[in-house]
């Protein structure tokens, strides 16, 4: 498919993978210029597979941030890694993020041999954080790294910055094969409005909460209903696997869950576009973490 200037039309998908905590939603998020990936200082807050839509003139690139890849531990982290590899089985163009501030080790070992087994047309190795690596670090960095796998290139980007975001962009553009538009121009994001409300209310949990509320807390979106006055109703449930966890949650006086939900609210606001009520309720489901069912029912696994 060519343009009317007879340059032909590009798209694909990119996969951005790398060991949990290597800075996969922040380039995601960089590289959509606004909030959709939900990030943290927490390593595996990413569940869900999100993918934003990148459209150009000549191309269209179908980002996805992928779980952190990591050696699982329960059934939960099996469910994320199977995601995370499907992703990297069928995607045009794989981007490795290793983050410049951790010395190479056995997590990203680990990840390097399912990118180099993986049939994409083009390796990415992305050097991230670069803004708090000094330049002897990155370069030994670098060198490491680029020893991990056989890669086509390699970037250092600091997504916070914006430095090299337009250049990783440009770069996977130009190697991206020809073909369709896969989504419409306008549509930006294939989550679901209800998996983004989820995102964000996790998110406000780690941020609050990560000491003491390590993995063991999901949280569904069960209903988004819309008034005629054109604000948004939202009831969500919190998962936690014993008693005490909710207590946490709760906090004294229920004062950490209205914290979580007004700075949640405020995110979905923006995502809507509208004035949302937010109710969540707290629900203890013992083990919930080791139940493929419920991990299934959530979303955070395949498809099935
Ligand atoms: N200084 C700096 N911090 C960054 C940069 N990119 C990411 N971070 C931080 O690193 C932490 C992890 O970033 P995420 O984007 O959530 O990492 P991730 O790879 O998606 O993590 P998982 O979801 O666990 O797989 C967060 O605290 C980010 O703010 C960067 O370019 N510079």
């Amino acid at each position: 498919m060519n343009d009317k200037n007879n340059v032909p039309f590009t798209s694909g998908f990119v996969a951005l993978v790398g060991r949990p905590n290597a800075g996969k939603s922040t380039l995601l998020n960089a590289c959509m210029g606004e909030k959709i990936a939900i990030t943290s200082p927490v390593a595996q807050t990413t569940r869900r597979r999100m993918r934003a839509v990148i459209n150009t003139d000549h191309s269209q690139l179908v980002i996805i941030d992928t779980p952190g890849l990591h050696k699982p531990k329960d059934a939960l982290g099996s469910e994320l890694n199977n995601a995370a590899l499907a992703e990297l089985a069928d995607a045009d163009v794989v981007a490795f993020l290793v983050d410049a501030t951790k010395p190479v080790g056995r997590g990203d070992e680990w990840v390097a041999r399912h990118v180099e087994g993986a049939d994409a047309d083009y390796k990415l190795l992305v050097l991230t954080k670069a803004d708090i690596a000094g330049p002897e670090q990155v370069s030994a960095q670098l060198s490491a790294a680029s020893e991990l796998a056989t890669f086509d290139d390699e970037l250092v980007v600091s997504a916070t910055e914006g430095f090299n975001v337009d250049a990783f962009l440009e770069l996977v553009s130009a190697h991206l094969p020809e073909g369709p538009r896969w989504f419409p121009e306008g549509m930006d994001v294939d989550a679901t409005p209800e998996d983004l409300v989820a995102e964000f209310v996790r998110e406000k949990l780690f941020l609050h909460l990560r000491q003491e509320l390590p993995h063991s807390v999901g949280v569904l979106c069960d209903e988004i209903g819309y008034a005629d006055d054109g604000h948004a109703s939202i009831e969500a449930t919190i998962l936690v696997e014993r008693d005490g966890q909710k207590g946490i949650v709760l906090g004294r006086g229920g004062l950490m869950i209205k914290r979580v939900g007004i700075e949640a609210r405020r995110d979905i606001e923006r995502l809507l576009g509208c004035k949302v009520y937010l109710n969540l309720t707290v629900r203890v489901a013992p083990q919930w973490r080791r139940d493929e069912r419920e991990i299934r029912r959530l979303g955070y696994g395949l498809e099935e």
